[in-house]
This record gives C-alpha cells, structure tokens and sequence, in this order.
C-alpha cells in the first residue's frame, strides 16, 4: 500500500455474520468514498463464501486506499457457524483472533489509526439487574414493564428485553459472558450507529449521556445509494455482499402478482440449516406451489422494493427492520434472539409500522397478524410507514442528520492520525 502520511486508516472487522458483514461494507464504502485508508477484515471462511458470489474485490478495485484481510475464526471449515449453537463463534473468534490481529497492527502500513470494531452494546443491563428487575422471577414478569431503561419505560416489557439479556439465574455462565463483553464495549472511544435522529431520538439522546461521541449515520445502505447517485455512480448491488447464491427468479414470480398482494417471509440467517441441508419439507413446497414462490435466498432489497410485496413477515433482524422500512414495506414480526424481540416492540408500540407476534405463534395467530397488516389497519400502517420513510431520505440527504454525523465522523478519524483526539 503506497504511504500517504495523514492519511487516516481505518480497520474494520465485522462480526463473522451476514447481518453484521452488510452493513460494514457500506459503512467502509462511505469512507473510502472520502479518501480514507481501509482494510477490511474478514474471517478466511466467510471471505471465501463472499468471492465464491461474486467478485468483491473487484468492486473496492477503484479505492487504491481498499484491502482485505482475512483472519482465522478457529473453526474448522465444516463447521455451521449458526447461533443455534451457542457462543461457540464468539468464543472461538475471541481466542483464535486476538494474538494475529495484535501482529497484522504491527504490520500494516501505514499505521492503523483507528479499529471499527463490532461489539455487543447492552448499556443498560447492569441498571436493569441494580433495579432488581432482572432476572425476571417468572412467566408474570415477562409482562411487567420494565422500567429502568430510559426511553422505554412505557412500553418495554419483560419479554421484549433481548434474549440475552435475560437469563433465570444471572450467574448463567453465557450471561456473564455476554455481561463480560457488553461492560468492555463501554470502553470504545465513539459509537457509530446504523439508524437515524429522527428514529431514535429519546434512545440517541440517552446514549449520548453514556458516550459523548456518537455518529447515527444510516440506514447506511439508503445514505450509500443517495451518495453515490449524487457522483452519478453506481449503487453495487446487494448481492455483491453476499454469503450466499442469491437466486432472482422469485422477481419473474413477483412480476406476476397483484400490486401489494405478497407477503414476503425471511428469517435472516435463522433457518439457514434448512437451506444449507436442501430439506425443505415437501408438504410446505406442495402446499405454496400455486400460491407463493419458495427461494433459498433472496435479492432482499429488490424484493421488498417490488410492487407486489404488501407486508414483511420478518424475524426483526436490525438489517431487515430498516430495509423495510426504508421500502415502506409494513411487518409483521416474529423475533427469536437478541435485539429481535426489541426491535419488533418498537415497530409495533412505538412507531406503528406493524405487529408484533412476539412469543406466540400459531396458525390461528399468524392469520390473524397478517390480516390485519394487510387489511384491518393498513391504512394507519402505511400512513406512519411512509413517514419514517420520508424521514430517512431526509436524514441521508445533503445537510441531513446522518450526512452531517457522517461528515463528522470522517473529520474525526483525519483528526485522529494527528493524535488530536482520541
Ligand atoms: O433471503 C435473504 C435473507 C436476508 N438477506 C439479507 O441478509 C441481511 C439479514 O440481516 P438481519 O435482518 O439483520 O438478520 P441476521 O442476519 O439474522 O442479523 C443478525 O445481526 C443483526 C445486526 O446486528 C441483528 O439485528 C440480528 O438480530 C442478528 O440475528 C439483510 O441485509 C437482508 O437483506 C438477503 O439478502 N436475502
């Protein structure tokens, strides 16, 4: 790499999934748009999945500043690297990484000034277990309001809190370690956040209390477009960051549907093991086959760009909650982990642009949910839908929150090559 002195350069290493990987790489698109140094770095596993898709490095080739990386995440190769079993990922990454990491900083040129890292951010956990709200003492408690987390406290319950976040007996040993990571990502000097002022001003303003240093800057993937579109440059598109085949024929099928006829259903990278293992129970592909289209996986943002698609019914993963939003697409939710059962309360409590299945599901329940997103209350869904929607291209656009925290965010890390700020 040819040394620019003040230059900065940024490391950037996502957490080895799907959901995390996406985000990251438009995060480092924006700032190798603004001239800086990147190297971006992967898990060996995961980099070999993305450029089996496509040519990933072909499409940083026009930033000379751009490098990947790749680092070990100890597994062996055939391994499913899936949550459903357990913190095996986390704890492999975490002691596999670190001594190679410490040697590739020595190494890289020139030197590092700064690393995005991708951490757990739990802020207030401790609070919540102080208050003694935590761990919720039984099913009567998953309704009780919790009410220690400042922003929420009217409408977050106990079975919104994250999965982890609540264990029955806190000496869990996965609990402590979740505690172990949330308390050290308290020690990172700035948080760079996927989402907009206008959406999470209480939570943003919260947060600012706890960390001075804060740059929302999303939906990172509607800033990347406006942005690139303003140079007359072109949006890549997603598959381009995949870690799986996307497979477009699901956009001939749509092509034929009535206008905001589907419902499109994804779980993220959740059911995964079903794809992965070509299972897909016959009864289901019989039972659609004149009714709906079944895929592996999807061109997801197309699709819920498409005409056709009325409702999202969704696991809530941050990612697609956003997508959704930003398409104007209404959900309906179904959370299973982490900040799922968060995200889905806020999209229906909070900002009205769907429903929440919660913990309870069953035929008679998902009927009933997908009723009324299509048609019961449509109209109200759609009407606040539209507003987030209105709201984000506001914030992405020139003088906007999150073009302004991007500007920033970019000063700041120049600043840092000079040891300015820390
Ligand atoms: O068929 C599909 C399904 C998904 N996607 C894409 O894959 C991403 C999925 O991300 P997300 O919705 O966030 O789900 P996960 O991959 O499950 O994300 C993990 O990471 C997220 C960000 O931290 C968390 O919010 C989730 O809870 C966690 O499960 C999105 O960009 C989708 O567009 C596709 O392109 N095609």
């Amino acid at each position: 790499m040819e040394e620019k002195p003040n230059s900065p350069h940024v490391l950037i290493f996502p957490f080895p999934v799907q959901g995390h990987i996406n985000p990251m790489l438009q995060l480092a698109h924006h700032l190798s748009l603004a001239g800086l140094y990147i190297t971006f770095l992967n898990s060996g596993h995961n980099h070999k999945r993305l450029l089996r898709y496509t040519d990933i490095q072909a499409r940083f080739a026009q930033y000379p500043g751009f490098h990947f990386k790749t680092i070990s995440d100890g597994l062996p190769d055939d391994h499913p690297r899936t949550i459903d079993r357990g913190t095996e990922i986390f704890d492999s990454l975490n002691s596999s990484s670190r001594k190679a990491l410490e040697e590739m900083l020595i190494d890289l040129r020139p030197p590092v000034s700064c690393i995005i890292g991708d951490p757990i951010l739990g802020l207030c956990t401790p609070d919540v277990i102080e208050a003694g709200e935590l761990p919720l003492k039984g099913y009567e408690d998953l309704d009780s309001l919790i009410t220690t987390v400042p922003g929420m406290e009217t409408f977050l319950r106990g079975r919104d809190l994250p999965s982890f976040c609540r264990p029955n007996d806190i000496n869990d040993p996965i609990f402590q370690q979740f505690m172990d990571w949330i308390l050290k990502s308290s020690e990172t000097n700035a948080l760079i956040l996927n989402t907009f002022e206008d959406l999470e001003a209480p939570i943003l303003s919260h947060i600012r209390t706890k960390y001075p240093k804060i740059y929302a800057i999303g939906p990172l993937d509607l800033h990347l477009q406006t942005k690139l579109s303003s140079s007359n440059s072109i949006m890549p598109s997603q598959s381009s960051n995949s870690l799986w085949e996307i497979d477009k024929s699901c956009m001939a099928w749509l092509d034929r549907q009535p206008p905001q006829s589907v419902v499109y259903v994804s779980f993220g990278s959740r059911i995964l093991w079903l794809q992965d293992e070509g299972e897909r129970p016959r009864e289901l592909e019989e039972g659609t086959k004149e009714r709906g289209y079944i895929v592996s996986w999807a061109p997801q943002e197309e699709v819920l760009a498409h005409k056709s698609v009325g409702g999202f019914m969704t696991h809530s993963g941050w990612n697609s909650t956003i997508e959704s939003l930003v398409a104007r697409v209404p959900m309906i939710c179904w959370p299973c982990l982490f900040d799922q059962q968060v995200n889905s309360r806020f999209v229906s409590e909070v900002w009205k642009i769907g429903v929440d299945m919660k913990d309870v599901c069953d035929r008679k329940i998902v009927e009933k949910m997908i009723y009324e997103v299509m048609v019961e209350r449509r109209e109200e869904f759609v009407k606040s839908i539209d507003r987030m929607a209105m709201l984000a291209k506001i914030c992405v656009s020139d003088g906007g929150s999150s073009s302004r925290n991007l500007n920033h965010l970019v000063e700041d890390l120049r600043l840092m090559v000079f040891g300015r700020i820390k």
